[in-house]
Protein backbone atom coordinates (compact mmCIF):
# COMPACT_ATOMS: atom_id res chain seq x y z
CA UNK A 1 0.00 0.00 0.00
CA UNK A 2 3.00 2.40 0.61
CA UNK A 3 4.42 2.02 -2.75
CA UNK A 4 0.95 2.61 -4.27
CA UNK A 5 0.68 5.49 -2.58
CA UNK A 6 3.71 6.75 -3.57
CA UNK A 7 3.21 6.20 -6.71
CA UNK A 8 0.08 8.43 -6.32
CA UNK A 9 1.57 11.01 -4.22
CA UNK A 10 4.35 12.14 -6.25
CA UNK A 11 2.17 11.65 -9.57
CA UNK A 12 1.17 14.51 -11.97
CA UNK A 13 -1.67 15.52 -10.58
CA UNK A 14 -4.07 18.81 -9.16
CA UNK A 15 -3.07 19.90 -5.27
CA UNK A 16 -6.49 18.69 -4.24
CA UNK A 17 -6.70 15.59 -6.00
CA UNK A 18 -3.23 14.20 -4.97
CA UNK A 19 -3.78 15.19 -1.48
CA UNK A 20 -7.59 13.93 -1.54
CA UNK A 21 -5.59 10.63 -3.08
CA UNK A 22 -3.68 10.18 0.25
CA UNK A 23 -6.21 11.09 2.57
CA UNK A 24 -8.87 7.91 1.25
CA UNK A 25 -5.56 5.96 1.22
CA UNK A 26 -4.55 6.26 4.89
CA UNK A 27 -8.63 6.08 6.05
CA UNK A 28 -8.22 2.28 3.90
CA UNK A 29 -4.76 1.77 5.33
CA UNK A 30 -5.48 2.72 8.98
CA UNK A 31 -9.54 0.97 8.77
CA UNK A 32 -10.25 4.51 10.61
CA UNK A 33 -13.70 6.93 9.73
CA UNK A 34 -11.68 9.82 9.31
CA UNK A 35 -8.77 11.32 7.81
CA UNK A 36 -8.30 15.00 7.69
CA UNK A 37 -5.06 17.16 5.86
CA UNK A 38 -4.50 20.40 7.27
CA UNK A 39 -2.32 22.71 6.10
CA UNK A 40 -0.77 25.54 8.25
CA UNK A 41 -0.83 29.28 6.89
CA UNK A 42 1.07 32.07 8.27
CA UNK A 43 -1.48 33.49 10.51
CA UNK A 44 -1.43 30.01 12.58
CA UNK A 45 -4.87 29.14 10.87
CA UNK A 46 -5.09 25.19 10.26
CA UNK A 47 -7.01 24.69 6.48
CA UNK A 48 -8.87 21.59 5.60
CA UNK A 49 -7.02 20.88 2.51
CA UNK A 50 -8.46 17.50 1.73
CA UNK A 51 -10.53 14.53 3.85
CA UNK A 52 -12.01 11.29 3.97
CA UNK A 53 -14.37 10.26 6.10
CA UNK A 54 -15.92 14.32 6.90
CA UNK A 55 -19.08 15.83 5.86
CA UNK A 56 -18.07 17.89 2.38
CA UNK A 57 -18.99 21.10 4.28
CA UNK A 58 -15.73 20.37 6.08
CA UNK A 59 -13.73 21.18 3.08
CA UNK A 60 -14.45 25.00 3.69
CA UNK A 61 -13.41 24.91 7.45
CA UNK A 62 -10.53 27.03 8.57
CA UNK A 63 -9.61 26.32 12.67
CA UNK A 64 -6.93 28.96 14.36
CA UNK A 65 -4.86 26.69 16.34
CA UNK A 66 -4.77 28.84 19.26
CA UNK A 67 -8.80 28.19 19.56
CA UNK A 68 -8.35 24.31 19.09
CA UNK A 69 -5.94 22.73 22.23
CA UNK A 70 -6.27 19.33 20.16
CA UNK A 71 -4.58 20.63 17.11
CA UNK A 72 -2.37 22.92 19.16
CA UNK A 73 -1.43 19.56 21.13
CA UNK A 74 -0.20 17.76 17.76
CA UNK A 75 1.90 20.98 16.26
CA UNK A 76 3.79 20.75 19.18
CA UNK A 77 5.45 17.47 19.06
CA UNK A 78 7.57 15.86 16.29
CA UNK A 79 6.24 12.34 17.53
CA UNK A 80 2.89 11.33 16.49
CA UNK A 81 0.12 12.16 19.57
CA UNK A 82 -2.26 9.71 20.80
CA UNK A 83 -5.40 11.20 22.33
CA UNK A 84 -6.47 9.39 25.53
CA UNK A 85 -10.63 8.35 24.71
CA UNK A 86 -11.29 9.97 28.36
CA UNK A 87 -9.31 13.65 26.94
CA UNK A 88 -11.65 15.87 27.72
CA UNK A 89 -10.23 18.53 25.11
CA UNK A 90 -12.81 19.41 22.99
CA UNK A 91 -12.37 17.48 19.09
CA UNK A 92 -12.73 20.16 16.60
CA UNK A 93 -14.99 17.49 13.91
CA UNK A 94 -17.49 17.41 16.26
CA UNK A 95 -20.11 16.91 14.44
CA UNK A 96 -18.39 16.67 11.12
CA UNK A 97 -18.14 13.06 11.01
CA UNK A 98 -19.66 12.16 8.03
CA UNK A 99 -22.29 9.07 9.76
CA UNK A 100 -22.44 11.11 12.99
CA UNK A 101 -23.58 14.47 10.96
CA UNK A 102 -24.15 17.24 13.47
CA UNK A 103 -24.06 15.12 16.58
CA UNK A 104 -21.14 15.33 18.84
CA UNK A 105 -18.16 12.41 18.78
CA UNK A 106 -19.05 9.64 21.27
CA UNK A 107 -15.70 8.75 23.12
CA UNK A 108 -13.33 7.60 20.41
CA UNK A 109 -9.74 6.85 19.29
CA UNK A 110 -8.05 9.93 17.49
CA UNK A 111 -4.29 10.49 16.56
CA UNK A 112 -2.26 13.15 14.82
CA UNK A 113 0.87 14.01 13.35
CA UNK A 114 2.70 17.14 12.06
CA UNK A 115 4.20 16.72 8.71
CA UNK A 116 7.38 18.61 7.80
CA UNK A 117 8.25 20.57 4.99
CA UNK A 118 11.83 21.86 5.11
CA UNK A 119 11.60 21.35 9.15
CA UNK A 120 9.01 23.82 9.39
CA UNK A 121 5.62 22.36 9.96
CA UNK A 122 3.50 22.50 7.09
CA UNK A 123 0.19 21.43 8.37
CA UNK A 124 -0.83 17.97 10.65
CA UNK A 125 -2.69 14.71 10.16
CA UNK A 126 -5.54 13.42 11.74
CA UNK A 127 -6.93 10.76 12.28
CA UNK A 128 -10.46 9.34 14.14
CA UNK A 129 -11.48 6.05 14.84
CA UNK A 130 -15.33 5.88 16.45
CA UNK A 131 -13.58 2.07 17.81
CA UNK A 132 -11.55 2.92 20.96
CA UNK A 133 -8.73 0.80 20.90
CA UNK A 134 -7.84 0.73 17.29
CA UNK A 135 -4.52 2.97 17.66
CA UNK A 136 -2.48 1.02 19.53
CA UNK A 137 1.06 1.17 19.35
CA UNK A 138 1.56 -0.59 16.65
CA UNK A 139 -0.43 1.75 14.36
CA UNK A 140 1.52 5.14 15.80
CA UNK A 141 4.95 3.52 14.80
CA UNK A 142 3.29 3.21 11.06
CA UNK A 143 1.80 6.44 11.16
CA UNK A 144 5.23 8.32 11.71
CA UNK A 145 6.33 5.85 8.71
CA UNK A 146 3.26 6.97 6.56
CA UNK A 147 3.81 10.91 7.59
CA UNK A 148 7.11 10.99 5.63
CA UNK A 149 6.11 9.52 2.33
CA UNK A 150 3.12 11.93 2.84
CA UNK A 151 5.51 14.41 3.38
CA UNK A 152 7.12 13.76 -0.18
CA UNK A 153 3.77 14.82 -1.69
CA UNK A 154 3.32 17.72 0.75
CA UNK A 155 7.10 18.75 -0.87
CA UNK A 156 5.93 17.91 -4.57
CA UNK A 157 2.59 20.31 -4.11
CA UNK A 158 4.34 22.76 -2.31
CA UNK A 159 6.95 22.93 -5.04
CA UNK A 160 4.33 23.69 -7.31
CA UNK A 161 2.58 25.57 -5.23
CA UNK A 162 5.91 28.03 -4.69
CA UNK A 163 6.67 27.87 -8.43
CA UNK A 164 2.61 29.57 -9.04
CA UNK A 165 3.20 32.24 -6.00
CA UNK A 166 6.63 33.27 -7.06
CA UNK A 167 4.49 35.33 -9.82
CA UNK A 168 2.24 36.53 -7.76
CA UNK A 169 4.26 37.94 -5.29
CA UNK A 170 4.28 41.69 -4.71
CA UNK A 171 1.30 44.33 -4.80
CA UNK A 172 2.85 46.53 -2.97
CA UNK A 173 0.62 48.16 -0.35
CA UNK A 174 1.38 52.28 -1.13
CA UNK A 175 -2.09 53.76 -2.25
CA UNK A 176 -4.90 53.84 -0.65
CA UNK A 177 -6.88 52.69 -4.22
CA UNK A 178 -5.12 49.83 -4.89
CA UNK A 179 -7.74 46.78 -4.12
CA UNK A 180 -6.85 44.47 -1.09
CA UNK A 181 -5.73 40.89 -0.46
CA UNK A 182 -8.09 38.68 -2.18
CA UNK A 183 -10.07 35.76 -0.37
CA UNK A 184 -9.07 32.58 -1.71
CA UNK A 185 -11.51 30.91 -4.30
CA UNK A 186 -13.22 28.22 -2.97
CA UNK A 187 -14.61 25.12 -4.99
CA UNK A 188 -14.08 21.42 -5.97
CA UNK A 189 -16.41 21.05 -8.76
CA UNK A 190 -15.39 20.12 -12.14
CA UNK A 191 -16.74 24.12 -13.23
CA UNK A 192 -14.16 26.21 -10.94
CA UNK A 193 -11.14 23.61 -11.31
CA UNK A 194 -11.15 24.01 -15.32
CA UNK A 195 -12.40 28.01 -15.03
CA UNK A 196 -9.35 28.37 -13.21
CA UNK A 197 -7.29 26.76 -15.23
CA UNK A 198 -8.26 28.65 -18.14
CA UNK A 199 -8.13 32.02 -15.85
CA UNK A 200 -4.51 30.74 -15.38
CA UNK A 201 -3.89 30.35 -19.09
CA UNK A 202 -4.95 33.70 -20.23
CA UNK A 203 -4.08 35.69 -16.60
CA UNK A 204 -0.44 36.05 -18.32
CA UNK A 205 -1.74 37.24 -21.92
CA UNK A 206 -2.16 40.90 -21.02
CA UNK A 207 -5.78 40.65 -23.37
CA UNK A 208 -8.39 42.43 -22.17
CA UNK A 209 -10.85 40.14 -19.99
CA UNK A 210 -14.44 40.22 -19.88
CA UNK A 211 -16.27 38.56 -16.95
CA UNK A 212 -19.49 37.58 -17.29
CA UNK A 213 -21.62 36.44 -14.66
CA UNK A 214 -24.70 36.99 -12.71
CA UNK A 215 -24.49 39.06 -9.37
CA UNK A 216 -22.82 37.93 -6.56
CA UNK A 217 -20.65 34.53 -8.84
CA UNK A 218 -17.31 35.64 -7.34
CA UNK A 219 -16.17 37.89 -10.66
CA UNK A 220 -14.74 40.65 -8.04
CA UNK A 221 -12.26 37.33 -6.66
CA UNK A 222 -11.96 35.67 -10.70
CA UNK A 223 -10.17 39.55 -11.00
CA UNK A 224 -7.85 40.15 -8.33
CA UNK A 225 -6.63 36.55 -9.17
CA UNK A 226 -6.58 37.54 -12.85
CA UNK A 227 -4.37 40.03 -11.67
CA UNK A 228 -2.13 38.25 -9.12
CA UNK A 229 -1.65 35.87 -11.63
CA UNK A 230 -0.23 38.25 -14.43
CA UNK A 231 3.15 39.07 -15.20
CA UNK A 232 2.07 42.83 -13.93
CA UNK A 233 1.03 41.27 -9.99
CA UNK A 234 3.68 43.73 -8.91
CA UNK A 235 2.09 46.95 -9.91
CA UNK A 236 -0.98 47.74 -8.73
CA UNK A 237 -4.66 46.77 -9.56
CA UNK A 238 -7.32 49.73 -9.00
CA UNK A 239 -10.87 49.36 -9.47
CA UNK A 240 -13.64 51.30 -10.91
CA UNK A 241 -17.08 50.53 -9.49
CA UNK A 242 -18.49 52.18 -12.83
CA UNK A 243 -22.37 51.83 -11.15
CA UNK A 244 -21.18 53.88 -8.53
CA UNK A 245 -19.27 56.40 -10.90
CA UNK A 246 -21.58 59.99 -10.71
CA UNK A 247 -21.78 61.23 -14.18
CA UNK A 248 -20.82 64.54 -13.54
CA UNK A 249 -17.33 63.19 -11.39
CA UNK A 250 -17.01 60.02 -13.66
CA UNK A 251 -14.22 61.87 -16.30
CA UNK A 252 -12.18 63.33 -13.47
CA UNK A 253 -12.32 60.04 -11.44
CA UNK A 254 -11.50 58.56 -14.63
CA UNK A 255 -8.49 60.53 -16.02
CA UNK A 256 -7.91 63.02 -13.58
CA UNK A 257 -7.57 66.84 -13.21
CA UNK A 258 -5.59 69.80 -12.93
CA UNK A 259 -5.78 72.35 -10.22
CA UNK A 260 -8.87 74.83 -11.40
CA UNK A 261 -10.16 72.32 -14.33
CA UNK A 262 -13.55 72.97 -12.59
CA UNK A 263 -14.66 74.49 -9.74
CA UNK A 264 -13.60 72.42 -6.36
CA UNK A 265 -10.34 71.14 -8.67
CA UNK A 266 -7.96 72.67 -6.00
CA UNK A 267 -4.79 70.65 -6.48
CA UNK A 268 -3.64 68.39 -9.34
CA UNK A 269 -4.99 65.01 -8.85
CA UNK A 270 -4.30 61.92 -11.22
CA UNK A 271 -7.52 59.59 -12.14
CA UNK A 272 -7.53 55.89 -11.74
CA UNK A 273 -6.07 54.93 -15.34
CA UNK A 274 -2.25 57.15 -14.05
CA UNK A 275 -2.96 54.74 -10.69
CA UNK A 276 -2.90 51.80 -12.69
CA UNK A 277 -0.33 52.74 -14.98
CA UNK A 278 1.57 49.51 -15.23
CA UNK A 279 -0.65 47.40 -13.81
CA UNK A 280 -4.40 46.45 -13.76
CA UNK A 281 -7.30 48.57 -14.38
CA UNK A 282 -10.54 46.73 -13.38
CA UNK A 283 -14.13 48.08 -14.99
CA UNK A 284 -16.57 46.76 -12.39
CA UNK A 285 -20.04 46.97 -13.42
CA UNK A 286 -18.80 47.72 -17.17
CA UNK A 287 -22.45 47.77 -18.22
CA UNK A 288 -23.76 50.41 -15.91
CA UNK A 289 -21.08 52.76 -17.63
CA UNK A 290 -23.28 56.17 -19.05
CA UNK A 291 -23.22 56.42 -22.81
CA UNK A 292 -21.28 59.49 -23.12
CA UNK A 293 -18.64 58.01 -20.59
CA UNK A 294 -18.33 55.20 -22.80
CA UNK A 295 -17.03 56.99 -25.94
CA UNK A 296 -14.27 58.69 -24.17
CA UNK A 297 -13.05 55.69 -22.37
CA UNK A 298 -13.43 53.91 -26.28
CA UNK A 299 -10.98 56.48 -26.97
CA UNK A 300 -8.42 56.04 -24.68
CA UNK A 301 -8.22 52.60 -24.89
CA UNK A 302 -7.62 52.88 -28.83
CA UNK A 303 -4.92 55.11 -28.46
CA UNK A 304 -3.53 54.64 -25.21
CA UNK A 305 -3.21 58.07 -24.10
CA UNK A 306 -5.14 60.00 -21.15
CA UNK A 307 -5.74 63.95 -20.46
CA UNK A 308 -5.98 65.25 -16.90
CA UNK A 309 -9.50 67.33 -17.58
CA UNK A 310 -8.29 71.23 -17.67
CA UNK A 311 -4.85 70.31 -19.61
CA UNK A 312 -3.75 69.43 -23.02
CA UNK A 313 -0.70 67.35 -21.88
CA UNK A 314 -1.41 63.75 -23.13
CA UNK A 315 -0.27 61.07 -20.62
CA UNK A 316 0.94 57.37 -22.49
CA UNK A 317 -0.91 54.75 -20.17
CA UNK A 318 0.06 50.89 -20.18
CA UNK A 319 -2.83 49.38 -18.56
CA UNK A 320 -4.36 45.77 -18.90
CA UNK A 321 -7.93 46.00 -18.64
CA UNK A 322 -10.24 43.47 -17.02
CA UNK A 323 -14.40 44.14 -17.08
CA UNK A 324 -17.07 42.39 -15.37
CA UNK A 325 -20.71 42.72 -16.07
CA UNK A 326 -23.96 40.88 -15.02
CA UNK A 327 -25.76 42.29 -17.68
CA UNK A 328 -25.95 40.76 -21.35
CA UNK A 329 -23.80 43.25 -22.80
CA UNK A 330 -24.53 42.43 -26.59
CA UNK A 331 -28.15 42.79 -25.73
CA UNK A 332 -27.44 45.92 -24.58
CA UNK A 333 -25.69 46.53 -27.86
CA UNK A 334 -28.46 46.05 -29.70
CA UNK A 335 -30.68 47.80 -27.32
CA UNK A 336 -28.44 50.72 -27.93
CA UNK A 337 -27.63 50.60 -24.14
CA UNK A 338 -23.89 49.93 -24.58
CA UNK A 339 -21.48 50.91 -27.68
CA UNK A 340 -20.50 47.86 -29.89
CA UNK A 341 -17.26 49.61 -30.72
CA UNK A 342 -16.58 49.45 -27.02
CA UNK A 343 -17.98 45.99 -26.25
CA UNK A 344 -15.92 44.30 -28.77
CA UNK A 345 -12.70 46.08 -27.00
CA UNK A 346 -13.74 44.74 -24.03
CA UNK A 347 -14.66 41.29 -25.00
CA UNK A 348 -11.73 40.32 -26.76
CA UNK A 349 -11.52 37.36 -24.34
CA UNK A 350 -15.28 36.38 -22.68
CA UNK A 351 -15.19 34.33 -19.49
CA UNK A 352 -18.25 33.33 -18.30
CA UNK A 353 -18.53 32.15 -14.35
CA UNK A 354 -21.06 30.20 -13.39
CA UNK A 355 -23.82 30.19 -10.72
CA UNK A 356 -23.53 28.67 -8.16
CA UNK A 357 -26.06 26.54 -8.63
CA UNK A 358 -24.27 25.23 -10.82
CA UNK A 359 -21.13 23.84 -8.69
CA UNK A 360 -22.34 20.86 -7.90
CA UNK A 361 -21.55 20.49 -3.75
CA UNK A 362 -19.92 23.60 -3.76
CA UNK A 363 -22.32 25.04 -2.19
CA UNK A 364 -21.54 23.10 0.99
CA UNK A 365 -17.88 24.14 0.61
CA UNK A 366 -18.57 27.61 0.28
CA UNK A 367 -21.10 26.97 3.62
CA UNK A 368 -18.94 25.33 5.72
CA UNK A 369 -16.34 28.16 4.97
CA UNK A 370 -19.02 30.65 5.99
CA UNK A 371 -20.61 28.89 9.03
CA UNK A 372 -16.65 28.64 10.12
CA UNK A 373 -16.66 32.39 9.69
CA UNK A 374 -19.52 33.08 11.99
CA UNK A 375 -18.40 30.54 14.19
CA UNK A 376 -15.36 32.37 15.08
CA UNK A 377 -16.82 36.29 14.98
CA UNK A 378 -20.06 34.71 17.29
CA UNK A 379 -17.52 33.10 19.57
CA UNK A 380 -19.42 29.55 19.22
CA UNK A 381 -18.23 26.21 19.76
CA UNK A 382 -19.18 24.92 16.77
CA UNK A 383 -21.62 25.12 14.75
CA UNK A 384 -23.00 22.91 11.74
CA UNK A 385 -25.23 21.78 9.51
CA UNK A 386 -28.01 19.03 9.59
CA UNK A 387 -28.37 17.03 6.72
CA UNK A 388 -32.08 18.25 5.81
CA UNK A 389 -30.05 21.70 5.86
CA UNK A 390 -27.40 20.46 3.75
CA UNK A 391 -30.29 19.05 1.31
CA UNK A 392 -32.05 22.42 0.93
CA UNK A 393 -28.57 24.08 0.14
CA UNK A 394 -28.35 22.04 -2.92
CA UNK A 395 -31.80 22.05 -3.99
CA UNK A 396 -32.27 26.26 -3.67
CA UNK A 397 -31.53 27.93 -7.27
CA UNK A 398 -29.40 30.27 -5.27
CA UNK A 399 -30.28 33.75 -7.89
CA UNK A 400 -27.83 35.79 -5.64
CA UNK A 401 -25.10 33.02 -5.86
CA UNK A 402 -22.18 32.82 -3.12
CA UNK A 403 -22.57 36.63 -1.85
CA UNK A 404 -26.10 35.08 -1.38
CA UNK A 405 -25.03 31.99 0.42
CA UNK A 406 -23.24 34.15 2.74
CA UNK A 407 -25.66 35.99 3.75
CA UNK A 408 -28.24 32.78 4.69
CA UNK A 409 -25.50 30.87 7.04
CA UNK A 410 -24.65 34.12 8.77
CA UNK A 411 -28.30 35.21 9.38
CA UNK A 412 -29.06 31.53 10.06
CA UNK A 413 -26.10 31.61 12.88
CA UNK A 414 -27.39 34.64 14.70
CA UNK A 415 -30.95 33.68 14.55
CA UNK A 416 -29.81 30.08 16.46
CA UNK A 417 -28.05 32.46 18.92
CA UNK A 418 -31.34 34.95 19.08
CA UNK A 419 -33.47 31.97 19.99
CA UNK A 420 -31.60 31.49 22.86
CA UNK A 421 -28.82 28.68 22.08
CA UNK A 422 -25.97 28.40 23.84
CA UNK A 423 -22.70 29.38 22.98
CA UNK A 424 -20.64 26.21 24.50
CA UNK A 425 -23.04 23.82 22.78
CA UNK A 426 -21.70 22.57 18.81
CA UNK A 427 -25.22 24.47 17.41
CA UNK A 428 -26.89 22.24 14.51
CA UNK A 429 -28.49 24.20 12.19
CA UNK A 430 -31.72 23.02 10.44
CA UNK A 431 -33.52 24.00 6.64
CA UNK A 432 -36.26 26.11 9.03
CA UNK A 433 -33.24 28.81 9.78
CA UNK A 434 -32.21 29.22 6.43
CA UNK A 435 -35.45 30.73 5.50
CA UNK A 436 -35.17 29.32 1.96
CA UNK A 437 -38.06 28.95 -0.28
CA UNK A 438 -37.70 25.98 -2.43
CA UNK A 439 -40.71 23.89 -4.17
CA UNK A 440 -41.71 21.09 -2.70
CA UNK A 441 -40.52 17.43 -4.57
CA UNK A 442 -42.89 16.90 -7.49
CA UNK A 443 -45.28 14.22 -5.93
CA UNK A 444 -45.04 10.81 -7.32
CA UNK A 445 -47.81 9.35 -9.36
CA UNK A 446 -48.69 7.38 -6.90
CA UNK A 447 -49.01 10.16 -3.79
CA UNK A 448 -51.02 12.18 -6.70
CA UNK A 449 -53.60 9.54 -7.10
CA UNK A 450 -53.34 8.69 -3.60
CA UNK A 451 -54.17 12.60 -2.85
CA UNK A 452 -56.97 12.79 -5.52
CA UNK A 453 -58.74 9.71 -4.50
CA UNK A 454 -58.20 8.35 -1.51
CA UNK A 455 -57.27 12.24 0.80
CA UNK A 456 -59.80 15.08 -0.68
CA UNK A 457 -59.52 16.91 2.45
CA UNK A 458 -56.27 19.78 2.19
CA UNK A 459 -53.45 18.83 4.13
CA UNK A 460 -53.73 19.88 7.71
CA UNK A 461 -52.16 23.31 8.92
CA UNK A 462 -48.74 23.17 9.97
CA UNK A 463 -48.18 23.32 13.42
CA UNK A 464 -48.10 26.89 14.74
CA UNK A 465 -44.01 27.09 15.97
CA UNK A 466 -43.49 26.52 12.40
CA UNK A 467 -44.96 29.02 10.83
CA UNK A 468 -42.76 31.82 9.81
CA UNK A 469 -42.75 35.22 11.07
CA UNK A 470 -44.72 37.27 8.35
CA UNK A 471 -41.66 39.45 7.57
CA UNK A 472 -39.29 36.65 6.64
CA UNK A 473 -42.41 35.21 4.91
CA UNK A 474 -42.48 38.62 2.35
CA UNK A 475 -38.91 38.28 2.26
CA UNK A 476 -39.03 34.77 1.03
CA UNK A 477 -41.34 35.91 -1.53
CA UNK A 478 -39.30 38.78 -2.87
CA UNK A 479 -36.29 36.79 -2.83
CA UNK A 480 -38.49 33.83 -4.92
CA UNK A 481 -40.14 36.98 -7.64
CA UNK A 482 -36.71 38.69 -8.53
CA UNK A 483 -34.69 35.46 -8.74
CA UNK A 484 -37.00 33.99 -11.36
CA UNK A 485 -37.51 37.87 -13.36
CA UNK A 486 -33.78 37.73 -13.22
CA UNK A 487 -33.00 34.04 -14.09
CA UNK A 488 -36.08 35.29 -17.10
CA UNK A 489 -34.02 37.99 -18.35
CA UNK A 490 -30.38 36.00 -17.88
CA UNK A 491 -29.74 38.57 -15.45
CA UNK A 492 -30.31 41.87 -16.93
CA UNK A 493 -31.65 44.21 -13.73
CA UNK A 494 -33.61 46.76 -16.19
CA UNK A 495 -35.22 44.00 -18.02
CA UNK A 496 -36.13 41.89 -14.45
CA UNK A 497 -37.23 45.45 -12.69
CA UNK A 498 -39.79 46.31 -15.89
CA UNK A 499 -41.16 42.61 -15.53
CA UNK A 500 -41.54 43.04 -12.00
CA UNK A 501 -42.68 46.28 -12.33
CA UNK A 502 -40.26 47.95 -10.55
CA UNK A 503 -38.32 51.22 -10.76
CA UNK A 504 -34.54 49.30 -11.42
CA UNK A 505 -32.97 51.68 -8.49
CA UNK A 506 -36.05 50.03 -6.13
CA UNK A 507 -34.98 46.43 -7.27
CA UNK A 508 -31.14 47.31 -6.60
CA UNK A 509 -32.07 48.94 -3.30
CA UNK A 510 -34.58 45.80 -2.21
CA UNK A 511 -32.18 43.08 -3.66
CA UNK A 512 -29.27 44.80 -1.52
CA UNK A 513 -31.27 44.59 1.43
CA UNK A 514 -31.99 41.24 1.34
CA UNK A 515 -28.60 40.13 0.61
CA UNK A 516 -29.04 39.33 -3.85
CA UNK A 517 -26.71 42.00 -4.30
CA UNK A 518 -24.07 43.73 -2.75
CA UNK A 519 -23.55 47.74 -1.34
CA UNK A 520 -21.98 49.88 -4.16
CA UNK A 521 -20.71 52.47 -1.61
CA UNK A 522 -17.81 55.04 -2.43
CA UNK A 523 -15.95 54.73 -4.78
CA UNK A 524 -13.63 51.93 -4.23
N1 LIG B 1 -15.54 30.74 -4.93
C1 LIG B 1 -15.60 31.56 -3.86
N2 LIG B 1 -14.92 31.25 -2.73
C2 LIG B 1 -15.01 32.05 -1.64
N3 LIG B 1 -15.74 33.16 -1.57
C3 LIG B 1 -16.43 33.53 -2.65
C4 LIG B 1 -16.39 32.76 -3.86
N4 LIG B 1 -17.15 33.36 -4.79
C5 LIG B 1 -17.65 34.46 -4.20
N5 LIG B 1 -17.22 34.57 -2.92
C6 LIG B 1 -17.61 35.62 -1.96
O1 LIG B 1 -18.94 35.99 -2.29
C7 LIG B 1 -19.12 37.40 -2.21
C8 LIG B 1 -19.57 37.94 -3.57
O2 LIG B 1 -18.49 37.84 -4.52
P1 LIG B 1 -18.15 39.02 -5.55
O3 LIG B 1 -18.36 40.37 -4.94
O4 LIG B 1 -16.81 38.72 -6.11
O5 LIG B 1 -19.30 38.76 -6.64
P2 LIG B 1 -19.58 39.55 -7.99
O6 LIG B 1 -19.82 38.53 -9.04
O7 LIG B 1 -18.48 40.55 -8.24
O8 LIG B 1 -20.95 40.29 -7.65
P3 LIG B 1 -21.61 41.61 -8.35
O9 LIG B 1 -21.92 41.27 -9.78
O10 LIG B 1 -22.87 41.81 -7.56
O11 LIG B 1 -20.61 42.71 -8.19
C9 LIG B 1 -17.80 37.97 -1.75
O12 LIG B 1 -17.84 38.11 -0.33
C10 LIG B 1 -16.79 36.91 -2.14
O13 LIG B 1 -15.65 36.93 -1.29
Amino acid sequence: MEKTLLNDLTADLPDGVRLQRAATAIRQAFACDAVGLLMLDAADTLHLVAAAGLAHEALGRRFVVAQHPRFATILSRREPTWFDPESVLPDPYDGLLDDRKGSPLPVHDCMGMTLYRQDRPWGIMTLDALATGAFDEAARARLMQLGLILQAAVRVTELERENRQLRQLGSSQQGLERIGEATEILGHSEAIQSLLHELDLVADSDLPILLLGETGVGKDLFARRLHRHSRRSEQPMIQVNCAALPESLAESELFGHVKGAFSGATSDRPGRFEAAQGGTLFLDEVGELPLSLQAKLLRVLQNGEIQRLGTDQVIKTDVRIIAATNRDLKANTQAGLFRTDLYHRLSVYPIPIPPLRERDRDVLILAGHFLEFSRARLGLRGVRLSYEAERALRRYPWPGNVRELEHVISRAALKMLSRGASRDQVLTIGPELLDLDIDPPEPSADERSRVSTVDPVPPSSPPIETIPALRDSVEICQRRAIGEALAATRGNWAQAARALGLDPSNLHKLARRLGMKHEPGSLP
